[in-house]
């Protein structure tokens, strides 16, 4: 097991470390081993308060943050961004132990996550207003401003890509930030806080909160001085901060919620680069991704080849050790773990074809049963060489041994395969629309395959959901391939690839999953507030 120093593990606010008014803790647990990493301060509407409050100072009009050149809050984002890259390893070995995900992968987030700050750097001094023609004497401007204390919410799936998703536009913007990450995954955040403190970003600016949705994410929507919300999770949460955001005050709200993202595969498409391209969009962070392409259409003439490689595929697809080599690590917690299992039974009961995986991955990770020997004689290997309880394989040839020797065994006596939330990458093909695993986001490694003939059969299926976040379409005919994109009710549309988000690209959902769009020009107009000024300016002059 890597050894991970936690360094942070008190709220941040006004660029100190404090325990909760409460002082209460949680813990927070590694999804590979079910144990508890550390505990973290558990913030709580008083602790709210106070993060508002120190964001609400930072945001007075003559304040440090507020009277800084925007060029200056660009090079301090710069400054971040350099920071994090530089403790990209560090970053994402946390990340990795509180979340479960490959560390490589992690570490790519991290650089994905830098490059998301420097676009916005980027925007800093670039906010511009407009001059307008209005009608009458008058000359009329629009002016770009800071829509002030902004509460943010995130999930568990991209702890470090999320919050900086939602920083830095809001950054840029010269808006202050309260911002809640997940209470499974509260490390990451802390981490990049300390980085934030260091990058020189003045007192009260970004304030992070660790703590549950139903207290702290409540206070913070509630939360009369908080200006705006932005929140990513699920789309029933999503309906909660929508109402909350409107009882205290009128609060501006972005929402990016769940999805059951539909890839649509046309019978000239390659077969073996398709299989690969929709493996990688159901598959992505264990399934654990809002835009998975989880819904896979293929059309009749080549369903049956597509089927059989997607199974092989998934045969292959590595599961273990996240700290390890491998494309998949467990699931996030014991509830999601669980979700997924149970979605997975629901898939086989309701008729569709399991043809590949389809239960937990049992043969994942190097734990061994306490193990205990009775009737031990002397001379018996187990009794006079030391056991070295990290060695897996070591340990496990031991007890072999003690079984060999007649030693009696009278409690465990093997692996323990029960360790760790690993879910096997599961393929269900003949699946119909209406199973409950063709219309509920499962958030975890699952794909079903369905079977369609024609273009527009593909399009109304591939709409036939509330959700609206992604969708995709492989085939090398351009006509078809635009027309999809056009008539599928999605904010991203992907052709001959999939789940291809960078800082520049707008990212968001149609219909429930979600308002408002991240990323790209559009995600820092979330953030400001247009102010129309209109002068006396007479067309002839009085003098
Ligand atoms: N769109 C996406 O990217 C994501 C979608 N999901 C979907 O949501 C399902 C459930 O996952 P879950 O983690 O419970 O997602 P949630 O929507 O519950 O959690 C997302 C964030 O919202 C917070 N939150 C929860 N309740 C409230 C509340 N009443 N007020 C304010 N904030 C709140 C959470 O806090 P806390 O950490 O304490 O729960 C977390 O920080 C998944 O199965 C998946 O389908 C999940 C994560 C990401
Ligand atoms: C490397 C990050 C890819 C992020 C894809 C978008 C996912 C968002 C979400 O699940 O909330």
């Amino acid at each position: 097991m890597v050894k991970v120093d936690v360094k942070y593990t008190k709220l941040f606010i006004n660029n100190e470390w404090v325990d909760a008014v409460s002082k209460k803790t949680f813990p927070t647990i590694n999804p590979q081993n079910e144990t508890v990493i550390v505990q973290v301060a558990e913030a709580d509407k008083a602790d709210v308060d106070l993060a508002v409050a120190a964001a609400k100072k930072a945001f007075h009009r003559y304040s440090e943050w507020r009277t800084m050149d925007a060029s200056q809050r660009g090079l301090l984002m710069l400054k971040l961004a350099d920071l994090m890259e530089s403790q990209a390893r560090y970053l994402a070995e946390l990340e990795t132990l509180d979340c479960g995900k490959p560390v490589k992968v992690a570490e790519g987030e991290v650089y994905f996550a830098a490059s998301v700050l420097r676009y916005y750097a980027g925007k800093a001094d670039k906010i511009l207003g407009n001059t307008i023609p209005a009608d009458g004497e008058v000359l009329s401007m629009t002016l770009k401003e800071p829509v002030g204390v902004c509460g943010q919410i995130i999930p568990w799936n991209y702890p470090i890509p999320m919050m900086l998703w939602k920083i830095s536009p809001a950054l840029a913007a010269g808006c202050t930030i309260v911002l809640k990450p997940a209470e499974q995954t509260p490390l990451t955040a802390l981490a990049v806080a300390a980085l934030i403190k260091e990058a020189g970003f003045p007192p009260g600016v970004v304030n992070v909160l660790p703590g549950y949705g139903p207290t702290a994410g409540a206070a913070i929507t509630h939360h009369p001085d908080v200006d705006k919300v932005a929140f990513t999770g699920s789309t029933e949460v999503g309906r909660m901060i929508m109402g909350a955001a409107s009882v205290a005050n009128l609060k501006r709200v972005t929402l990016e919620l769940g999805g059951k993202s539909p890839l649509v595969v046309f019978n000239d498409a390659d077969v073996e680069k398709a299989a690969q391209i929709a493996h990688a969009a159901a598959f992505e962070n264990a399934g654990q991704c809002c835009c998975a392409g989880t819904r896979t259409y293929v059309q009749a003439g080549i369903y049956d080849q597509f089927v059989s490689k997607a199974a092989d595929i998934a045969k292959q697809r590595s599961v273990g050790n996240p700290f390890d080599d491998v494309q998949q690590g467990p699931q996030i917690d014991k509830e999601m773990y669980t979700k997924v299992l149970d979605y997975i039974k629901a898939g086989k009961e309701s008729g569709a074809r399991c043809v590949a995986g389809g239960d937990r991955a049992a043969d994942v990770g190097y734990y061994v049963q306490p193990t205990v020997f009775a009737d031990v004689q002397d001379d018996m290997k187990i009794a006079r060489e030391e056991i070295d309880k990290e060695m897996y394989t070591k340990v496990l040839d031991y007890i072999k041994a003690g079984k060999e020797s007649g030693a009696r065994c009278v409690a465990g006596g093997d692996r323990a395969a029960d360790v760790g939330y690993y879910v096997q990458p599961t393929v269900f093909a003949d699946v119909q629309d209406d199973m409950k695993i063709a219309r509920e986001e499962i958030f975890g490694p699952v794909q079903s395959i369905f079977k369609f003939e024609t273009f527009d059969e593909a399009v109304d299926r591939a709409n036939d959901t509330n959700y609206g976040l992604g969708a995709g379409v492989i085939t090398n005919d351009i006509t078809t391939a635009m027309a999809f994109a056009r008539h599928v009710r999605a904010g991203s549309v992907w052709i001959n690839i999939y789940n291809h988000v960078t800082s520049q690209t707008p990212f968001g959902g149609f219909k429930d999953s979600g308002m408002g769009r991240e990323l790209g020009e559009e995600g820092i107009n979330n953030y400001l507030e247009v102010k129309t000024i209109t002068m006396s300016f007479p067309k002839r002059p009085l003098l």
